[in-house]
């Protein structure tokens, strides 16, 4: 894909993502690892309202190079690209349900998403909740460090989802993957459900490879 092609892609995701109510207001970001480099969704935009061309464009090595300034996520994705060679791009959001699950205290946090669909496991695996950090704190990097390379996908505590995976389509997948997902377990709160069995988490590990 061109560097042109990114840009349009991360533009055209961030209006879809924003337009469902995926995530509001100047909230959410997202990045793309280039050949050369990386693009990162401006600090403070809407993700409904992305330029193509302010798109912020850091160096292979993390310094900004042209563009506004980049989100103040920064550690939180670098963490992913640094533990996961084959991720292409993060997309973090404050989606409604997976935000509402990171924020209640008696989620696993090793395994915040109980595995009642094949697509959840498929897209995200088992999801562990990051402890709380101030939103754009470095303090997020080593504790993503220490859970991306088994895991393409956490929920930071008390503020939402974050997914990285092998493309920006792929990425955007799983966190909708994700969030339907965590919808579904707030709403069967407190139900008697059946969950997939090992057999059957072990077949879908086995056939659909996370990257
Ligand atoms: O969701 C956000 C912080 O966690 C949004 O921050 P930015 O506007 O800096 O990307
Ligand atoms: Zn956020």
């Amino acid at each position: 894909m061109s560097e042109q092609a990114v840009r349009d892609n991360l533009v055209k995701w961030g209006k879809s993502l924003f337009e469902r109510g995926l995530t509001a207001g100047s909230s959410g970001n997202m990045s793309a690892r280039l050949d050369d480099g990386f693009l990162f969704t401006p600090t403070n935009s809407c993700l409904g309202f992305l330029d193509a061309d302010r798109l912020s464009k850091l160096d292979a090595s993390g310094k900004h190079v042209s563009g506004d300034a980049p989100t103040k996520e920064l550690p939180l994705h670098f963490g992913f690209y640094d533990q996961r060679p084959a991720a292409c791009a993060v997309v973090h959001l404050h989606s409604t349900y997976a935000t509402a699950l990171s924020c209640l205290s008696d989620v696993d946090p090793a395994d915040a998403i109980p595995p009642i669909t094949p697509y959840v496991v498929m897209r995200v695996g088992q999801v562990p909740v990051v402890p709380y950090t101030r939103p754009g704190s470095e303090a997020v990097k080593p504790l993503i460090d220490a859970l991306a390379a088994r895991h393409p996908a956490v929920l930071l505590q008390n503020h939402g989802p974050v997914v990285a995976a092998a493309s920006l389509d792929a990425a955007v997948f799983a966190i909708e993957e994700l969030e339907e997902a965590a919808k579904l377990a707030v709403i069967l709160r407190g139900m008697s459900v059946r969950h997939l069995e090992a057999g059957a988490i072990a077949e879908l590990n086995q056939h659909f490879k996370l990257k």
